[in-house]
């Protein structure tokens, strides 16, 4: 096992900057995941850690060991990957144990340790077989197991589960946070699913345009977003934003919008006035449109059997979803309808993306604290 930290680290391909300045400290045994957009350098900077990619600028440092220039395949690191790169040619027992070959170990200590990885992988009834003779799921778990059989001091996953169908996909990520709970070692983990992110991370780093937005455990990423960005990033169906405008004068305080909006918000070291609100999905309840903070038309009902959800358009650009516990009658849908939340479940937001922190004298009570 083994902790990693990342000092002012950045990467740049010509004049294009993928990595802006990022700083990082993951703690021995840990399982921090990295996720964001397409193209927001979730790969570079696993890459980074790896040695497959060298930063242009900064510090890698791994058991407190600086690693900046040190070759991948010295780092003590297993890389699993999203295409699997399995070896075509070799039996499964091969792709597994080939690692251990080339360092020369022992036959019969390859065999000991190729069985065993592959029995807790439950792999070993295909020991034979070639990679084109296996599922997506079970080659997947033959990439595990080669990267698993080295006893690496980290593990690296890049979007390890994402050429998964969803039930496989479920039962793959399970395999992993037990693998993690096993074994404790450092993992570091890549994905674009932000719920992959909130059921496998003890911390999620959340990253956009190569720099980080904010690190923080699930929890805290939802319960207390720094920005906009890490609001409508972490949760699902996303956080359901509108303008506002913040009065000034006499009405301090007063935030108006569309929708007949009118609340009155007090904010604690405001980094800007408010121009944004943000409510989750889960937060609002469907009402008469007269007793609604918000009026709007209920325009369409997703039923998925378990839930349902309102696509409720506030303006011609606005539309917010509304988690319902039960289905609404269809004559309801086309009609006016109110939306209601709780003082405590408004997230308020300045121009520039920041969130404002609402004072506990205001509406917005309860914001800012930690879940
Ligand atoms: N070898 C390269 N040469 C030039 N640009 C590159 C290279 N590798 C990556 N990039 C660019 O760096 C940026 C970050 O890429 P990266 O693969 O790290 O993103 P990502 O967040 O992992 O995206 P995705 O989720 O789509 O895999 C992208 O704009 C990409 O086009």
């Amino acid at each position: 096992m083994a902790s990693v930290s990342l000092e002012s680290v950045s990467k740049n391909y010509g004049t294009h900057t993928v990595i802006q300045g990022v700083d990082l400290q993951i703690n021995d045994g840990e399982f921090v995941v990295f996720v964001g957009p397409s193209g927001c350098g979730k790969s570079t900077l696993l890459r980074i850690v790896a040695g497959l990619v060298a930063a242009s600028k900064g510090v890698v440092t791994i058991g407190g060991e600086d690693v900046t220039d040190v070759p991948a395949s010295k780092r003590g690191v297993a890389f699993v990957f999203q295409s699997y790169a399995l070896y075509p040619h070799m039996s499964v027992a091969r792709n597994i144990g080939f690692a251990l070959e080339t360092l020369g170990v022992a036959k019969d200590a390859i065999n000991q340790k190729v069985s065993a990885v592959a029995r807790m992988l439950k792999v070993d009834h295909l020991m034979e077989r070639r990679p084109r003779e296996l599922s997506g799921g079970q080659r997947q778990r033959v990439a595990i197991g080669r990267a698993l059989v080295r006893q690496p001091e980290i593990f690296l996953f890049d979007e390890p589960l994402s050429n998964l169908d969803s039930d496989l996909r479920m039962e793959m990520r399970m395999e992993i946070a037990k693998l993690h709970d096993d074994l404790k070692t450092t993992m570091i983990y890549v994905t674009h699913d932000q719920s992959e992110a909130m059921t496998l991370a003890d911390r999620i780093v959340v990253l956009n345009h190569g720099r980080i937005e904010q690190v923080g455990t699930p929890q805290q990423l939802y319960h207390t977003p720094d920005n906009r960005f890490v609001a409508g990033f972490i949760g699902s169906p996303r956080m359901n934003f509108l303008a506002v405008s913040a009065q000034t004068g006499a009405n301090a305080g007063a935030i108006v919008g569309p929708g007949n909006l009118s609340l009155s918000l007090v904010a604690q070291n405001p980094s800007g006035p408010i121009a944004e609100i943000g409510v989750r999905p889960e937060a609002l309840r469907l009402v008469a449109e007269a007793d609604g903070r918000l009026a709007c038309t209920l325009e369409r009902v997703e039923d998925l059997g378990h839930e349902h959800f309102g696509y409720c358009r506030i303006t011609d650009e606005t539309v917010w979803v509304v988690r319902l516990p039960t289905a609404p009658s269809p004559d309801k849908i086309g009609t006016r309808v109110g939306l209601d939340f709780a003082d405590s479940a408004i997230f308020a937001f300045a121009a520039a993306g920041k969130r404002v922190l609402l004072s506990s004298a205001s509406a917005g009570i309860g914001q800012g604290r930690e879940p």
